[in-house]
């Protein structure tokens, strides 16, 4: 029996909800559970550096297939010895398969069985991928964790055509794994869909669980449906995955959202949320939202969040931060940026210590009371 790529050790089960502190371990290092995954999707967390994102923290960043196959190329990156030595990032890196991408970015041509015909986002140039294209690339990227080839479907499709969908995607997950060159190296997870059709999330999670990936990605949230349904699919949704496997809810999330998730037993999340919003000078605080362009700040010389500890919020003011967004200074982005990342893995940690001492749903009361 090869070591698995990725090892999950659970730690402790917290007494009151179905949140779970642990370690996953892989080639890059070993990383605390629940973690957030800042999302680097071509190769670089938007505004960045390496070290930055190791001082706030940061252990597993994503990085997007479908972009780096399209711009510089899988090829030129396995050249440059693979992603970690192409970024520089000596951490861990996760790789999505294009299959979301394909479906948000590109223009769709058609679904088969073989793989997805579309059209490059580009240039139009027509491309298709099929989940061995995906893990041919991925296996190029080298990162420490790749995603199965699927299909997200919309959350309100049809049963119908939603059963249809998870039923492909588990047969590309079977492909997937057949195609999968390096599993001693990288640890390659399948995606449980199923809209939010209890009995598909059933069926999608027992095809899946059959197949013994190392690691569990909950697909097809995020997507559009209110945060009361994305809780109710995880209510039924983690408790089919392994106890002792780790457990990705992708595209997630906003802070509520990450203490909700781990509530319900994820353990990792990924969103561009923090480093997006903090382009158009939104900011994440313990008081909520703070979008510090607003001229209401031309003159507050506090920091972004008083109770940050952060490089931006230990050296700068609110004021300083707001004119450099004004004047398209590209260091007021980089502030941002580093902030609203800061903020949501301090989060981390602080979720982290909750469980330790059984008070998550304390923190999480605390939490909600002042973020609003
Ligand atoms: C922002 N919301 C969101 N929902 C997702 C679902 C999938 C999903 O169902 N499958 C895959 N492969 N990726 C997803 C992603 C991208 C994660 N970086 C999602 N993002």
């Amino acid at each position: 029996m090869t070591t698995p790529a990725v090892t999950y050790n659970l730690i402790k089960k917290d007494k009151h909800t179905g949140a779970r502190l642990g370690q996953i371990t892989t080639p890059h290092g070993t990383f605390d559970t629940p973690m957030f995954m800042p999302v680097g999707t071509q190769a670089s967390v938007k505004a960045m550096a390496p070290e930055e994102l190791k001082e706030m923290g940061a252990g597993v960043i994503l990085a997007n297939t479908y972009h780096l196959w399209l711009r510089p190329g899988e090829d030129l990156v396995e050249e440059a010895g693979g992603l970690h030595q192409f970024m520089n990032w000596d951490q861990g890196i996760l790789t999505d398969s294009g299959g979301f991408q394909v479906f948000s970015l590109a223009e769709l041509r058609n679904i088969t069985e073989e793989g997805v015909h579309f059209k490059n986002h580009l240039n139009g140039q027509k491309l298709f991928l099929s989940p061995e294209k995906a893990i041919a690339i991925e296996n190029a990227l080298g990162a420490d964790i790749m995603m199965s080839f699927d299909e997200c479907p919309p959350f309100f499709e049809s049963y119908d055509y939603i059963k249809k969908s998870i039923e492909r995607t588990s047969r590309w997950a079977e492909r997937g794994l057949r195609a999968h060159k390096n599993p001693q190296t990288q640890a390659l997870f399948g995606i449980v869909q199923g809209g939010g059709h209890k009995a598909l999330r059933e069926q999608s999670a027992r095809d899946l669980v059959s197949l013994d990936f190392p690691g569990y990605s909950i697909g097809g949230l995020s997507v559009g449906e209110s945060k009361a349904e994305m809780n109710h699919v995880l209510d039924f949704t983690t408790p089919l995955l392994p106890e002792n496997k780790p457990r990705y809810l992708m595209g997630v999330g906003s802070p509520d959202a990450l203490i909700d998730g781990v509530i319900r037993g994820v353990d990792m999340f990924d969103c561009v949320l923090p480093t997006r919003i903090a382009r158009n000078g939104t900011c994440m605080t313990s008081k909520g939202r703070l979008v510090v362009k607003n001229a209401k700040y031309a003159r507050d010389f506090r920091p972004l969040d008083e109770k940050c500890n952060c490089y931006a919020c230990r050296n700068y003011t609110r004021a300083y931060i707001r004119h450099l967004l004004k004047t398209d200074e590209i260091f007021g982005l980089r502030l941002t940026s580093y902030h609203n990342l800061y903020f949501l893995l301090d989060l981390m940690r602080k979720i982290r210590a909750a469980i330790k001492e059984d008070r998550l749903l304390d923190f999480r009361a605390e939490f909600f009371e002042e973020y609003g």
